[in-house]
């Protein structure tokens, strides 16, 4: 759909720095959890302020009963480390909140705390993630670092979570269906309002209906109108303008008496009776074609989409096609969309064929209303004309999981390892410093993620690797790679961003090249087939001994 199609056009580029935003003011050393403080405190009275540390953050199982993840948020943790620094305030604010007696050269310490010393891993924004393999890698002085957890996750979380979540709408959508993101009134409080669009443009919607994310993000903005502009007009006596000049010509015409002859005769087409259809929505419609002419879209289902809608949508868009403009088309926001659609798509075909207008058989038929994946993909299933959804709630609330389950666990001190131990084994941490590899195999696909220890030399292709669940022994697998992917890259070290970070259109491309990697059965909506995550046999043996060591050895009585 081309930005004529929808009303409103975006002109937002000449506000942002290529697409990219300014760090969001929410975003600060203090938003974390204060247990990060307190332990900071007892680190630094420890003398632990200098141990180097690794941290993973990863997630242990995909959203949405899905296979795979989309990593977003990358962006904004990186202008979170660049500008990491307590005000003069938030140190005040503190000295408040610790208990009594806490040192003050320790508050001296924080004043004069930067991420200059910390180096970040990760994977590149807006790849496919899996279950367990760390998407970021946090290294450098184990206070810092530590004080970062909650920032990070919060920033890497939700934004992953939406990505993903409109990478499957897109999915189930096919590639030529228009989608717009409508949340904003929905979504949890504002800055998750924000954060919904950004996401979702990421994760492959076109638009969106919130303008301040048009403006921050150079988000193409669209929109049509709410029934609050139909039912503002009771009858066209209101009117208080009713003439438009001609597109080309610039004589001015008499759209609304255009409109009511064109009803008439419409009335007679389509088998509508004309007391049945709404004045009022009638005036409203040209009301809006006069403010709009280029860009009519209106919406029809405020009385009757068959017996009022159509037939009042129908005779404005034929007047204003007297004037010389093309209306864009028609909202539906209630009842059943697949028989709606398909009832509007052959009105228009009708109407088009009638009075030799070709192109109203194109009309944009724009689907709204409480939609998800499942209303989509059964949609899809009834056959619909829809070119066009708009998505709110069930998109910007993520409400079929509303959260995802990102951790940063401690994987390495010093050098030394460290595992968390668990009853559950999935919950088991995956200990020391490690690097991932994706394999593919020869038609493209990618095939398994493989950790290893840092200290392993990389996969190579043509070569076989043994490949092994990391927790069940049984499960191992041979694999000769025909491409090696180092997911990794170093974005942050010695106090700087170190690679050029792509712009939101970039990472948008990017999610659906890498989605292009898996496997359909990978994909499908019901019962995907998991995608195999595995670890060397060094990294297996590695994780096992320290486990051993670890476990404690119980006494049966
Ligand atoms: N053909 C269809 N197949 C499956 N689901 C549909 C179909 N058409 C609409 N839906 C979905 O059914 C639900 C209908 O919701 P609901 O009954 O609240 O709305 P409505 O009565 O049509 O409209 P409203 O209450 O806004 O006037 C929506 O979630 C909508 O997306
Ligand atoms: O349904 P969603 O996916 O959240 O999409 C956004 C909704 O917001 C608007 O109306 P609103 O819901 O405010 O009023 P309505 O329910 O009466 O249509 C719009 O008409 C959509 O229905
Ligand atoms: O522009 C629209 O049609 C729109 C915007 C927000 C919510 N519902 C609809
Ligand atoms: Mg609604």
């Amino acid at each position: 759909m081309s930005d004529r199609e929808l009303s409103c056009t975006n002109t937002a580029g000449q506000f942002m720095d290529r697409g990219r935003m300014n760090q969001n003011g929410v975003v600060q050393p203090l938003l974390t959890d204060l247990y990060q403080i307190t332990m900071a405190y007892a680190y630094w009275k420890s003398g632990k302020t200098d141990d180097h540390a690794v941290f993973d953050l990863f997630f242990r199982t995909n959203p949405f009963h899905g296979e795979f993840t989309i990593f977003a948020g990358l962006d904004e943790c990186l202008k979170f480390l660049d500008s990491f620094h307590y005000s003069d305030s938030d140190i005040e604010y503190l000295k408040q909140t610790l208990p009594e007696g806490t040192e003050n050269e320790f508050f001296d310490y924080l004043g004069n705390l930067t991420a200059k010393d910390v180096t970040l891993y990760a994977i590149d924004e807006g790849t496919v993630a899996f279950p367990r393999v760390p998407i970021i890698k946090v290294e450098g002085p184990l206070i810092i670092v530590q004080l970062l957890e909650t920032t990070l996750l919060t920033l890497v979380n939700y934004a992953s979570l939406m990505a993903t979540n409109a990478a499957r709408y897109r999915m189930v959508a096919g590639k030529h269906v228009n989608l717009l993101e409508f949340g904003l009134r929905r979504a949890q409080g504002p800055d998750g309002g924000l954060s919904a669009s950004k996401y979702s443009y990421i994760g492959g919607f076109d638009g969106t209906s919130n303008v301040l994310a048009g403006k921050l993000f150079n988000i193409p903005v669209k929109g049509t109108h709410a029934h609050a502009y139909i039912t503002s007009f009771s009858g066209i006596g209101e009117l208080k303008t009713r003439l438009l000049k001609h597109k080309t010509t610039g004589v001015t015409g008499d759209l609304l008496e255009l409109a009511v002859q064109y009803r008439q005769a419409l009335s007679q087409l389509l088998d509508v009776s004309m007391e049945e259809s709404s004045e009022g929505e009638l005036a409203a419609m040209v009301s809006y074609a006069i403010a709009f002419p280029d860009g009519f879209m209106a919406l029809v289902d405020t009385y009757d989409v068959k017996r009022s809608g159509l037939l009042n949508f129908s005779a404005v868009a034929l007047a204003l096609n007297d004037l010389g403009y093309r209306a864009v088309g028609v909202r539906i926001d209630s009842g059943d969309l697949a028989y709606l659609s398909c009832l509007a798509r052959e009105t228009f075909e009708r109407v088009g064929e009638n009075f030799k207008v070709p192109w109203f058989s194109k009309l944009t038929i724009v689907a709204s209303n409480d939609i998800n994946e499942d209303t989509i993909l059964s949609l899809n299933e009834q056959g619909h004309k829809i070119d066009c959804f708009g998505i709110g709630t069930h998109l910007v609330t993520c409400q079929r999981q509303p959260a995802l389950g990102c951790v940063y666990k401690l994987v390495e001190i010093n050098g030394q390892p460290r595992i968390k131990l668990s009853q559950d084994v999935e919950k088991v941490t995956m200990p020391g410093h490690k690097n991932a590899f994706r394999l593919y195999s020869a038609d493209g696909h990618a095939l398994i993620d493989l950790l290893q220890k840092v200290t392993e030399p990389p996969p190579a292709v043509g070569q076989k690797v043994l490949c092994r669940h990391p927790f069940q022994e049984s499960k191992r697998a041979y694999v000769i790679p025909s491409h090696v992917e180092s997911l990794y890259k170093i974005y942050w070290q010695n106090g700087k961003i170190v690679q050029p970070l792509p712009r939101l259109e970039q990472v948008r491309e990017r999610v659906q090249m890498s989605l292009k990697t898996l496997r359909n059965d990978h994909k499908r909506t019901l019962n995907p087939t998991p995608y195999k995550v595995a670890v060397s046999d060094n990294l297996y043996n590695f994780i096992h001994d320290l486990w051993l060591q670890n476990a404690p050895i119980g006494e049966l009585s």
